[in-house]
Order: C-alpha cells, then sequence, then structure tokens
C-alpha cells in the first residue's frame, strides 16, 4: 500500500492557522477552506476597488470547513487521511444526473515569500487585493499559507468524484515560471508530510475510493492506468518509454472518443495496481522530462506536462464497461526573454503555446458571454476555436470544448517585480472562468466485459481496427484487379488474333467491362493500323495468302467494297493494256517485215491501226523497232505487275467474302447464293 507517512490531520492545522488569520496583517496567509461563492462573469468585474480588509470571515469559514471535513477510509490502518467531502455548491450535477452545467472552476493559489512583503494578498477565500489594482474574485483564493491537501480538498476531490460519477475530468496549473505550477502538481522533495503534490492526492483518492466501493459490495471493478506525456518545442514526448522519450508522437482525432477527442498515437500507459505503483510511474517520467535554470526557477519546467489517471470501471454485474480521464497539467511557465540561446528558444515555444491557450480561451470566454446575452435565441454555433495553433490547445481541445469537467489553478508569485505577469495571470482566470460547460456523462457500454480488463475505449478499438481490416482487404482485392488487368493487357497478343469474343471474356473479368472492353478494342484498332501501314510500306511484296486473309478479316465491310470496285477498274485497266499492247504486237510484225522486205520508214504513225478499243494515253511514240520493242517489254513487265496485283486483290476480295460469310452465319444469317 503507499508508503505515506501519518501526517497530522489537516483539520488541527487549520485551526492553527486561523488565529493567525484574525491579525489584519495576516489577511495573506488565510488558509483556503470555504467552498465556491462567486460566479463572476468578467475581468472587470472581477475587480473590485481595495477596501477595509474583514475580519469577520474567519470564524464562518472555520465552522464551515470543520464540518465539511470528512474523513475517508483507507486501506491501511497505519495511514489516516482527511479529505473534504465533494462541494455541492459548483454547478455540479448529483450523482444521478447525466449532465454537468456550469463554468470552468478557477482557483489561484499565492505562493509564500519570505524575504519581502507580498504585494497580492489573499482577503478572504475568494478573493486576492493589490493595494494599487483593487480586489478580485474567484472561485478559490489560496493563501500562501495553504498546503497541497488544502488546495486539494477544495479543488481535487470533486474532480475524482465526477470521475466515479462517469466525467472526465482535467485540472490544469497556470501561471509564471517559479510560481509554484510544479510544486502544486507534484509536490516536492521526499514527500514527507503535506507536500504531496495534487497528482499522488489525486491518486490516492482514487485507489482509497475503489478500495471503499469495493467492502461497500458495489458491484463496480475497477483497473486503473497512467499515461505521462510531455510538449517541449512543439514536439509530444512519452514520459513512461524510455525507448520511445525522444520520439514525437503524433496526434490523431480520436472518432471513438464521444464527442470526438484527440488521441495521441502510441502513448504508453501503465496499469497500476495501487498510488505507489501509479507514483512510481510517475517519478520515473519526472526523471525524464525537461528541465532547466531560469532567473525565476533553480529547477524549471521546460515543457508541457500531462498526466493522465484513467479509471476503467465494469460492472461484473451487467458487464457495462466504461473508461473515464483524469488529466492533470502541469505547464510550462511564461517568462521574459533570457539571454540564453537553449531557454530563449525553449522559451518561445512555451510562450507561443501560452499566447495560443490564452487565445483559445479568451475566444471561448466570449463565445460563452455571446450565448448567455442571446440566451435562448442562440443557434449554440461556435465561432473559429484556434486549438489547431498548438498542440497543447489541441490537447486540451477536448476538454475545452466540453469533454470534460475542467478546473485551473493559476499560481501566482506575489512579489513587486511580477506584477505584470500576475496581472496576465489573473486576466487568464478570469476570462477562464467565463467559459461555460455542458458536459455528458460517459455513455456505459453494454456487452460483456471480457473479464481482462476490457474496457469502452478497447472494445471501440476492436471494432475500429475490425472496421479498417475489412478496408485494407477490400483496398487488396482493388490492387490485385488492377495488377492482373495490367498483366492481361500486356498479354493480349501482339497481332491480329484476338477476337472480339475473347475480347469481351476477358472484359467480363474487370470491375468495369465496358471501360475494358473499350480499351481492348482500342488496341486492335492500334494493331490494325499497323498493320495497314505494314501493308502500305510492303507494296510490291509478295504477301502470305493466310497473312492476307488475316488483314481482310479484319477489315470492316466497307473496305471489302471499295476494294471490289478498285478490282474492277484495274481488270479494266489491264484490258486496256493488253488491247493496246495487241496493238502495238500487230505494228511490230508489220515494221518487222517492211524491214524484210527492205523498205523505208515511211510511215511514223504507229498509232493503232484498229481503233475499235479505248486505248490509254501516251506521251511519246515510238520511232523504230528497238523503241518499240523496249516500250513493248516495258508494258508487258507493268501488265505482269497489274495481273500480280490483281491477284492479290481477288485474293483479298475471297477473304473478304469468306469472312463475310462467316460472320454472317456467326450472326445467323443465311449465305444468300451471291456470296457465295
Ligand atoms: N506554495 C509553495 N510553498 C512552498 N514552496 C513553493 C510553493 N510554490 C513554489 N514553491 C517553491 O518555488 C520554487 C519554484 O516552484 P515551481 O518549480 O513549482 O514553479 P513552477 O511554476 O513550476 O515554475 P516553472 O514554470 O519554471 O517550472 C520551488 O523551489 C518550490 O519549492
Amino acid at each position: 500500500m503507499l508508503p505515506y507517512k501519518t501526517t497530522p490531520s489537516p483539520s488541527i492545522r487549520r485551526e492553527s492557522m486561523m488565529s493567525q488569520f484574525n491579525t489584519p496583517k495576516a489577511s495573506s496567509q488565510l488558509p483556503c477552506l470555504s467552498p465556491s461563492l462567486s460566479t463572476v462573469s468578467s475581468f472587470s468585474n472581477l475587480r473590485r476597488p481595495s477596501r477595509p480588509r474583514s475580519t469577520s470571515i474567519s470564524s464562518t469559514t472555520s465552522n464551515n470547513s470543520t464540518s465539511s471535513l470528512t474523513s475517508v477510509s483507507t486501506t491501511s490502518s497505519t495511514i489516516k487521511r482527511r479529505y473534504f467531502s465533494p462541494s455541492s455548491s459548483n454547478g455540479y450535477a448529483s450523482k444521478n444526473h447525466q449532465r454537468y452545467t456550469g463554468t470552468i472552476t478557477v482557483a489561484i493559489r499565492i505562493k509564500p515569500i519570505t524575504d519581502l512583503i507580498p504585494q497580492w494578498t489573499a482577503i478572504n477565500h475568494n478573493e486576492i487585493s493589490h493595494p494599487d489594482h483593487g480586489d478580485f474574485s474567484f472561485d478559490q483564493v489560496f493563501g500562501p499559507q495553504c498546503d497541497n491537501l488544502n488546495v486539494f480538498n477544495q479543488v481535487g476531490t470533486d474532480l475524482v468524484e465526477k470521475l466515479f460519477d462517469g466525467f472526465n475530468a482535467t485540472l490544469f496549473a497556470y501561471g509564471m515560471t517559479g510560481s509554484g505550477k510544479t510544486y502544486t502538481m507534484l509536490g516536492e522533495g521526499n514527500n514527507s508530510s503535506n507536500n504531496m503534490g495534487i497528482v499522488e492526492l489525486c491518486g490516492s483518492y482514487i485507489f482509497d475510493k475503489t478500495q471503499e466501493e469495493l467492502n461497500n459490495n458495489n458491484n463496480n471493478r475497477y483497473n486503473i492506468t497512467v499515461s505521462y506525456l510531455e510538449i517541449y518545442n512543439e514536439k509530444i514526448h512519452d514520459l513512461l518509454d524510455v525507448v520511445k522519450k525522444n520520439e514525437d508522437l503524433k496526434l490523431r482525432n480520436d472518432l471513438t472518443q464521444q464527442g470526438g477527442g484527440i488521441h495521441v498515437v502510441g502513448l504508453t500507459e501503465r496499469r497500476c495496481q495501487d498510488c505507489n505503483e501509479l507514483m512510481k510511474w510517475v517519478k520515473m517520467g519526472e526523471l525524464s522530462r525537461k528541465t532547466g535554470k531560469t532567473d525565476y526557477n533553480t529547477r524549471s519546467s521546460r515543457s508541457h506536462a500531462i498526466i493522465q489517471i484513467k479509471l476503467i470501471t465494469t460492472d461484473s454485474f451487467t458487464g457495462n464497461i466504461r473508461s473515464n480521464i483524469l488529466s492533470l497539467c502541469d505547464l510550462a511557465g511564461s517568462e521574459r526573454a533570457t539571454a540564453q540561446l537553449e531557454r530563449r528558444k525553449e522559451g518561445s515555444y512555451i510562450n507561443k503555446s501560452l499566447l495560443a491557450l490564452g487565445t483559445v480561451i479568451s475566444k471561448l470566454s466570449v463565445e460563452s458571454n455571446v450565448k448567455d446575452t442571446s440566451s435562448n435565441s442562440s443557434n449554440g454555433a461556435m465561432g473559429h476555436i484556434p486549438y489547431r495553433d498548438s498542440k497543447l490547445t489541441r490537447l486540451l481541445q477536448p476538454a475545452l470544448s466540453g469533454n470534460s469537467i475542467v478546473t485551473t489553478i493559476c499560481t501566482i508569485d506575489p512579489r513587486k517585480e511580477a506584477s505584470a505577469e500576475t496581472i496576465n495571470t489573473l486576466r487568464f482566470g478570469s476570462r477562464a472562468k467565463n467559459i461555460s460547460l455542458s458536459i455528458s456523462r460517459r455513455s456505459i457500454n453494454t456487452g460483456l466485459a471480457s473479464g481482462n480488463g476490457a474496457n469502452t475505449n478497447e472494445l471501440e478499438k476492436d471494432r475500429k481496427i475490425k472496421e479498417l481490416t475489412n478496408l485494407v482487404k477490400e483496398q487488396e482485392n482493388i490492387i490485385r484487379d488492377l495488377s492482373q488487368e495490367k498483366i492481361d493487357r500486356q498479354s493480349v497478343p501482339h497481332g491480329l488474333m484476338l477476337s472480339r469474343e475473347s475480347t469481351m471474356l476477358v472484359g467480363d473479368n474487370y470491375n468495369d467491362p465496358n471501360g475494358q472492353y473499350l480499351s481492348i478494342e482500342n488496341k486492335m484498332l492500334k494493331e490494325k493500323i499497323n498493320n495497314f501501314e505494314k501493308l502500305l510500306d510492303k507494296d510490291g511484296v509478295e504477301l502470305q495468302d493466310t497473312q492476307v486473309v488475316e488483314i481482310v478479316d479484319m477489315l470492316p465491310l466497307e473496305v471489302g467494297g471499295l476494294l471490289e470496285t478498285k478490282v474492277q477498274g484495274l481488270e479494266s485497266e489491264i484490258r486496256q493494256y493488253k488491247s493496246y499492247t495487241d496493238q502495238l504486237e500487230r505494228k511490230l510484225l508489220m515494221l518487222q517485215q517492211q524491214n524484210q522486205r527492205g523498205q523505208p520508214h515511211a510511215q511514223r504513225d504507229i498509232s493503232p491501226m484498229h481503233n475499235d478499243s479505248p486505248s490509254p494515253t501516251f506521251e511519246f511514240s515510238p520511232t523504230n523497232t528497238t523503241e518499240l520493242e523496249d516500250i513493248i517489254q516495258r508494258k508487258e513487265n507493268k501488265i505482269t505487275d497489274l495481273q500480280k496485283m490483281l491477284d492479290r486483290k481477288d485474293k483479298m476480295i475471297e477473304a473478304l467474302q469468306s469472312a463475310k460469310r462467316l460472320r454472317d452465319r456467326s450472326l445467323g444469317q443465311i449465305a444468300s447464293p451471291s456470296d457465295t
């Protein structure tokens, strides 16, 4: 169990502090016991002119505090811890209600100083005062005398109670460097007395309460985990994983979270059996956290740190499970520029993210005011809130936008030289105080728990994983189909053998048969063009019969008609050549006979004697036998060529006709006798 040493009861020490409070000078040392009273809604409203100090508050407060002090059982008889019972006047819903409505709770904590007279003092449990700036009102004001347990009793117990009621809760410490944020959240030194920080006190309270519930035979079973991260120079580090501690973890919107959430991908969660174990992890994380020396703090936190304690509640009777998170944030402190380069760089990141937080708080505050003033007429729509301006605001986004009950502890250094920062901090606090929250209880999962600590989140994640796995499978199928399509395209025979039927079959395998068919058709047409080009190139070269048939087979039927006409033209041309050649031969014969008889070349007219058939027109007329022989030879060659060409065309026509017959047959038509 917890290694706490027995501590003096807070109530006893409070009694002794009360005596100081009754003296006028002791107002700055006001103990912090009363529940929240104030609900002032703007910074200007929070401020009142200085007034004479009242001394009448102490007795009332003292009575209140004693009556509201309740002992909470712990599991060890040697440890007796006393907590206040949760305040009921803070706008919180009762245990049975489903919703919490109220504003962010803002507490101010004044750091004790020994050497100088403080400029800022607590005049009662809700007000802080400055001789020049006046009085300011908040939910809680903790004087320098208040210890961490006092603070916890006022602001921490409520949050933990709400956690058990099914809400998320967030507490963050805000203030200038050296003003006491880390002291408040994590305590100091060996934690021998009341210097335990809020984190440890919350952890202790949570484990005590789970034990108490078990003792009361409650059906609920609890599992508790802890995670610890820091934002250093805008990078998110996992402080509970020594191997990954320098990795920059990514943020992701977590749709499994009710109302949306921000998920830190890969953040380690450690399961804890008791507060001792929880603090062991926290201390381990502390060792990794970045610290350094600043003008105001010898061990300044150079990063924002967020510890999350997750309470997983399983109803062993119904199997319902839910998880709720308590986020405890120790922000890095704002500071002025320093000479040291490293500190300056860190400082600029810190200031930038705090500025982003300030802007978000300011805008939310304005939005809340607008909603208040327009009340029912408001449609509830939010203006743009720049959560994305920094990692810090992104991480706090779910809490600030209604996923969590939020409390802020603003720590201040009461010295004169820190006054500007104090005013800034109070301004921040007053804006935060304006922000109204309306938070649903986290829904409870039905469905049986797995018994091994499964929780809502885990079940949701399982569902999400299944969904994503299916998606991945679907995408793998698409990729496989696409690769197959590529292979098929590449394997389409290069040539003319791919029939339309086969292309249709190939096409049927694809998701989009029309598209696939068109692409194959396109490929075929390209092939046809290629072959026509080859045919043109091969003019005069003998084509194989099969080639002719193939070419003709792929020709559209209209081309066949054209070819036939062309062939008829050629045939008539050949007939003309033949007739002319006949005439020439006759003429030649005649000339030869004349030569043999020794007759002179009296006639130069060599035009055909019988002009009964049309003859082609020639450019010149032969003048002697040799010339004539030459002409005749050339013409014979030409005739041979034409006959060859005619043969080819005949074959083409034959092939065309047979292709036509085939197609007609395949179309179920009866071939007409003229086709054959
Ligand atoms: N309420 C307090 N009681 C006693 N000592 C305190 C208190 N608040 C702060 N201190 C002391 O002041 C010093 C600075 O405090 P702390 O480190 O908590 O400041 P911080 O706001 O976290 O600063 P930083 O932003 O630089 O990290 C510490 O030595 C701490 O012990």
